[in-house]
């Protein structure tokens, strides 16, 4: 097992803090065993769809389907996966927002397990400490890497970096298009939803909330 960054655990124990964890049960499987549990399990649901397990081309499915889960697009469900984080001190003393936009995400929704396909716009005020910028897009990638409703993985993205810059002052809106509405059930296929999690100065002052929201609605 690898031993989880102290910026993974930090994050993780602000979002159970507030509520805000993905809900997990855990358990002790490695992520080996994940894999090959889910394999099987893959194998019994195409056997019962009635495909043929031995075409050349549905063979390895069940195989790239639980590698697909378990590295890859539910990767964070676990903290290991949690990006290397770095911060450097606001020694040049910015004080005005730096806004990341357009940061692309693709996601999957929990309750049908098909993608959300959306972009998020993250920004912050630097107070002691300035992040790297790439970081903002893993954290924003890592969250998305989970079952997910959109609500949350706004929160959890907000929560994680008002956890690692030690300031309220974050803002996170996602805009994303959901398959579940678009490729079944309503089969939507124009509408798209937009989530905002405001913190700090970002909730309490008008101008500040305006500059964010000027970015992200263009
Ligand atoms: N709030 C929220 N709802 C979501 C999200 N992703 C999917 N949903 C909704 O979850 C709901 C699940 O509703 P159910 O009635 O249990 O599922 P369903 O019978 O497949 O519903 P339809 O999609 O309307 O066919 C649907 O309304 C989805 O649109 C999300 O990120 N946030
Ligand atoms: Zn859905």
């Amino acid at each position: 097992m690898t031993a989880l960054s102290d910026a993974a655990i930090r994050v993780r124990s602000a979002l159970e803090s507030r509520g805000l964890e993905t809900p997990m049960k855990g358990n002790n499987l490695t992520l080996d065993d994940k894999q090959a549990r889910i394999t099987g399990l893959m194998t019994e649901m195409m056997d019962v769809l009635g495909l043929d397990l031995e075409d050349d081309s549905l063979a390895e499915t069940p195989q790239r389907i639980a590698k697909m889960y378990v590295r890859e697009i539910f990767s964070g469900l676990d903290y290991s996966y949690f990006p290397k984080i770095t911060m450097i001190d606001n020694k040049m003393k910015v004080d005005e927002m730096v806004q990341v936009r357009d940061i692309s995400l693709t996601s999957t929704c929990e309750h049908h397990f098909v993608t959300i396909d959306g972009s998020a716009t993250v920004a912050y005020i630097p107070r002691s400490k300035v992040i790297g910028l790439s970081k903002i897009n893993r954290i924003v990638q890592f969250f998305a890497r989970r079952p997910q409703v959109q609500e949350r993985l706004t929160q959890q993205v907000l929560v994680a970096l008002q956890t690692l810059l030690e300031s309220d002052d974050v803002a996170v809106s996602i805009s994303a298009t959901h398959y579940c509405v678009k490729a079944r059930g309503v089969m939507d296929a124009t509408s798209s939803t937009t989530t905002t999690s405001l913190g700090g100065i970002f909730k309490s002052r008008a101008e500040t909330r305006h500059e964010f929201l000027s970015g992200v609605v263009r």
